[in-house]
């Protein structure tokens, strides 16, 4: 390979579309947390040539690399895509920001860092969609957690301060991507993971990713040699050991479609990122696989795009069919958040604490200059590090089972959208059943408190929710318009029955445990609201239906349930097209999605490798 490149770093970054190379073996679209990963697994033995096409462009400033707090990225529009939703009719009519990374390392590069695996049964779910067999499941995926992440112990400091545990078994030590410990924590965290033993049923696991339910502390993605993100980017692409010249990346091109001949992906239709219509687009042709990893949000809105999705979208949109898939776009899913009461500890012991880090100007001087000295102190903290994931059945031990039978007996199609097609309706039938043995079992969890150690708490995490929304091209531009995304929040009768149990939960570990003796005083929704209708209509008027970790929209599934791909990842109904995004997964795990997504795309370049 020798194309006009120039070599910033160790793959080979194209300046110009022009310096494409004609044919690849290996097209990826998008260059973000699955992306990058795969294209590094597939160029590492130098026999392939990957080409990666990403819409955003190379970023390094602070908002991607700062670790404190967590949420830099987030909240800078230049590295991020803000689409706002479809209005939420269960949310009171409220549209909601769907935001994801927008730059290369995709959400990695944005994301809040925290580094959580979910339990054992999420991911021995997914296989039993395929039956026994499968080999999607937590013992399939476990050598590929570990080949994902270099972890890092807690120092001995941190241990013995906080009575941390961790199992560094669990855990590998080859990746480029870390998972580490902050070397400060907030005094407070002690007691408030303390308190979560006072509740009956909770357990202490020996380690975040043990795959069991319970209070622990878990790592974040930060690179502890330099304190920064630790992220796909620097993971997969600019720290690999040598120049790849077959890894070439095009930064700054919006994919527009995949073109096929027949019903083979043969190749893949961009315009630079800032073009409006097709004037400029151009095609490059791939030898072997088209790879998709632009996420769950447009991964789906590409495919159908395509010709590849549901056929009636399709016909309104006027794009010509490749395959009726009806699952693309559907089987949506996100974890809702701001779900239960918040709570101000009043008589607040202990100093220094979050807040000081948000007001309390001499503090954060400080924290700068310790940081600035030697990388160390408040500052190493990234969005958080402890929390519980707790079953249902320890939410509430009177009402798990009554919730799990009424779900259970629900019609399946009665609360997807109108029109939604059989396999889907199917797919959803066999989840329904898969997640109400989930509500039964003690190690599913279900409900997740992360802790901030400060003297107001109370950030709840919805894990497994059972609304179903849809990801679809505007049929007026399939192309330039954003997708349109429905979360459908709390379409579901069911979410609501789950999260009713939050408030009650939530105030029995306040008011309950050794927490009562910070004397907390609740804020939102406050005390005197506790009518079953009072908490819904104040759930309706605060929940977010996300927590940035969609997933689901080009299900792994059975293709009689509405699955997209198959075991493989390959889409089913065309050759030479796989998806390796957060849009395979079927179904939520019990806990953020970055590390699962990793995952994911390690044991994706495998099985990519081994059809080659
Ligand atoms: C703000 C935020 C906070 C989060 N916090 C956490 C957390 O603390 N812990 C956790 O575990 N998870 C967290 N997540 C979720 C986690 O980061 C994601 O699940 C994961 O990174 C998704 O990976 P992906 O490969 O599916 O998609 P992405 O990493 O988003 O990659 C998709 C890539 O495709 C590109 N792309 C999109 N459209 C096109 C196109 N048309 N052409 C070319 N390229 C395109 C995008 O620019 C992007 O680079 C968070 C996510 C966000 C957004």
């Amino acid at each position: 390979y020798s194309p006009a490149a120039r070599s910033v770093t160790h793959s080979t970054v194209l300046s110009r579309a022009d310096d494409l190379l004609p044919e690849y073996d290996y097209i990826i679209v998008g260059g973000g947390t699955a992306g990058l990963t795969v294209a590094d697994r597939l160029t590492e033995d130098g026999k392939h040539s990957v080409l990666v096409l990403e819409r955003g462009v190379f970023q390094n400033s602070s908002s991607v690399t700062t670790v404190s707090g967590g949420f830099w990225g987030l909240i800078d529009p230049t590295i991020t895509f803000n689409i706002s939703s479809v209005p939420q009719t269960g949310l009171n009519n409220r549209s909601v920001a769907v935001i994801g990374g927008l730059v290369l390392g995709g959400s990695s590069g944005v994301n809040g860092m925290q580094v959580l695996r979910g339990q054992r049964e999420d991911y021995d779910r997914w296989g039993a969609y395929f039956g026994k067999k499968s080999e999607w499941s937590w013992e399939g995926l476990l050598p590929y957690f570990q080949k994902a992440w270099n972890f890092h112990p807690p120092s001995p400091e941190l241990v013995s301060q906080f009575d941390i545990k961790y199992d560094a078994d669990y855990w590998g030590s080859s990746s480029n991507v870390h998972a580490s410990f902050p070397t400060f924590s907030w005094p407070v965290l002690k007691m408030e993971m303390a308190a979560f033993g006072d509740i009956p049923g909770v357990e202490f696991p020996s380690d975040s990713g043990s795959g069991e339910t319970g209070a622990y502390w878990h790592p974040a993605s930060v690179d502890p040699a330099t304190v920064l993100r630790s992220f796909a980017r620097p993971g997969h692409w600019d720290d690999i050991e040598a120049e790849r010249t077959n890894y070439h990346t095009l930064t700054g091109q919006r994919v527009l479609k995949v073109g096929f001949e027949g019903k083979r992906a043969t190749e893949v239709v961009f315009v630079p990122g800032d073009a409006t219509d097709q004037s400029q687009a151009r095609s490059v042709k791939a030898k072997k696989e088209i790879i998709m990893a632009a996420g769950s949000i447009h991964t789906p809105q590409i495919l159908q795009a395509s010709g590849v999705g549901p056929k009636q979208l399709l016909q309104k949109a006027g794009v010509p069919l490749v395959v009726d898939s009806p699952g693309v776009g559907s089987n949506f899913q996100d974890q809702p958040f701001t779900i239960a009461p918040s709570f101000n500890l009043t008589n607040f012991p202990f100093h220094p604490d979050f807040y000081d880090m948000l007001l309390n100007q001499t503090f954060i001087a400080e924290a700068q200059a310790q940081f600035a000295a030697n990388r160390t102190g408040p500052m190493s903290i990234a969005s958080g590090n402890c929390g519980s994931w707790l079953s249902l059945q320890v939410i509430t031990p009177e009402s798990w089972e009554d919730i799990a039978k009424r779900y259970e007996a629900q019609d399946p199609a009665a609360h997807l959208p109108c029109g939604t097609d059989k396999k889907v309706i199917a797919g959803y039938k066999a989840q329904q059943k898969a997640l109400a043995k989930s509500m039964r079992s003690k190690d599913s969890a279900a409900y997740n408190f992360f802790l901030r150690g400060g003297y107001e708490e109370g950030s709840v995490v919805y894990l497994h929710p059972t609304s179903r929304g849809t990801v679809h091209i505007n049929p007026a531009d399939p192309f330039f318009s954003p997708p349109e995304v429905d979360y459908r929040a709390l379409s579901n009768p069911t979410d609501l029955e789950v999260l009713l149990e939050f408030t009650p939960f939530t105030r029995k570990y306040f008011l309950e445990t050794r927490m009562n003796t910070l004397d907390p005083v609740e804020l939102s929704p406050g005390a005197d609201v506790t009518a079953p209708e009072d908490i819904e209509a104040w759930l309706r008027s605060v929940m977010v239906p996300s927590s940035f970790h969609p997933i689901g929209t080009a299900a792994m599934l059975p293709q009689n349930l509405g699955g997209v791909v198959d075991e493989d990842l390959l889409v089913y109904g065309v050759k030479g097209l796989s998806v390796v995004d957060a849009s395979v997964m079927p179904d939520l795990p019990g806990s953020y999605t970055q590390q699962t997504v990793y995952a994911v795309a390690e044991k994706a370049a495998d099985l990519i490798k081994s059809r080659a």
